[in-house]
């Protein structure tokens, strides 16, 4: 299968995504994104006996050390930054060295944080292990760690200088983390791409069956997607918050429930549904398209009704420590179409209420 190589048009910041099979035992990607003589591989305990050698192999000749982690979102906090900083102090690696993140999101959460805040930023690469960080976190800058009280509240923003996607590695993806990945597939159809939507109704028997094709083509058209709506507003501004569907509903279940329990994609997809619901609470969504929605949730394995244990009131209190909030005032990605999304404050309260209230999504 032929290798895509896609652009993230930022100037002279401009990075590219190589997505294809096999991409890790070819040096020239990593080598070529590395420029000075020193970097620093960070893992975790899943993911390096897996690959690691394999990345390392293309590091000879300089000098070069692994940082491994603990596995879990429940890491992703400020503490687990420290044996990254000493392993890089230790090394006495300078302002020209790599960090490179070789995992899921949260790996790559991590290491890119660490790389934008090490002597006030040092380069870094991302090697998507997981379908999510493949279509989704590895592209566009977002680095940062978890609160207790909120998702994502510390970071910063800073691009990785390329994103290799060794499509082979999914092979060893458990089911599970599988759907969670295709969770984030599904939002671009719905944020602006209908075309695409209707290709997953279509596709999602292979997807789920690792077709290659299928998950090449997945692969690719979200970060096509995801790529030029980065391009447009690197730092959020405006549309880049429509990447944000299902994320304040979704947030807030992964933060109530306890990090790691609900799996990011779960607590997006449920979180999706909800946003539907609402749209169509608000009348601005037919329940048949919300009905849509909920049926390619359910092929793919992934949850559609929050969870009991989040009365609306605690819901709304989570719901209320997101980064969109300006001002005091929620604003939400909800939906006009399968297709067109929106980010508004400009919604009924009542609608919210009542989404929060029933078990609609269910
Ligand atoms: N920065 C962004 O734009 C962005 C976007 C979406 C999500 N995120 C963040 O990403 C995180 C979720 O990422 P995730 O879903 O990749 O979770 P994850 O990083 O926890 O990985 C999921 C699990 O799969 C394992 N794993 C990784 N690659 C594997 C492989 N090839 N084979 C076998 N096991 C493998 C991991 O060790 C882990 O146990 C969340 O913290 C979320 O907030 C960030
Ligand atoms: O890249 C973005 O922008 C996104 O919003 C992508 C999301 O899928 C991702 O989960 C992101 O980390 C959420 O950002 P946050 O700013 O709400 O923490
Ligand atoms: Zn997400």
């Amino acid at each position: 299968m032929r290798m895509i190589s896609l652009n993230v048009d930022l100037g002279e910041r401009t990075y590219p995504i190589l997505i294809g099979p096999n991409l890790l035992d070819d040096p020239e990607p990593l080598r070529r994104a590395i420029g000075g003589v020193s970097a620093v591989v960070v893992s975790n305990e899943t993911v390096a006996p897996l690959y690691l050698e394999r990345v390392q192999a293309h590091l000879a000749g300089l000098r070069h050390e692994a940082v491994v982690l603990p596995d879990g979102e429940a890491y992703k906090t400020l503490d687990i930054l420290d044996p990254i900083y000493s392993a890089l102090l230790k090394g006495r690696h300078d302002r020209h060295t790599t960090l490179i993140a070789l995992g899921g999101g949260v790996i790559g959460d991590i290491t890119g944080f660490a790389a934008a805040t090490y002597q006030r930023g040092v380069n870094f690469v991302q090697i998507p292990t997981t379908l999510l960080a493949q279509v989704d976190s590895s592209v566009g800058g977002k680095t940062g760690v978890n609160h207790p009280f909120g998702k994502n509240m510390i970071g910063a923003f800073h691009q990785p200088r390329a994103v290799i996607i060794d499509t082979r590695t999914l092979d060893t993806l458990p089911d599970r983390e599988l759907s969670a990945g295709i969770a984030e597939v599904i939002k671009y159809g719905l944020i602006n791409d209908a075309p695409f939507f209707e290709w997953l109704e279509r596709h999602m028997d292979d997807l789920l069956a690792r077709e290659p094709a299928a998950l090449s083509h997945a692969i690719e058209r979200s970060c096509l997607n995801k790529a030029r709506i980065v391009a447009a507003d690197e730092r959020e501004a405006g549309a880049r918050a429509l990447l944000n569907l299902g994320h304040t509903f979704g947030h807030a279940i992964e933060t109530g429930m306890g990090y790691g329990q609900w799996l990011h994609g779960e607590a997006v997809a449920c979180g999706m549904l909800m946003a539907a619901t609402m749209s169509a609470e608000l009348g601005w969504l037919p329940h048949t398209e919300v009905a849509r929605l909920r049926t390619l949730l359910l092929r793919t394995h992934l949850p559609v009704t929050p969870p009991a244990e989040l009365a609306p009131e605690r819901f709304r209190a989570l719901m209320a420590v997101d980064k969109k909030v300006i001002d005091g005032a929620l604003r939400l990605v909800l939906l006009r179409a399968i297709g067109q999304a929106l980010v508004t404050a400009d919604f009924d309260p009542a609608a919210l209420e009542r989404t929060l209230a029933t078990p609609a999504a269910a």
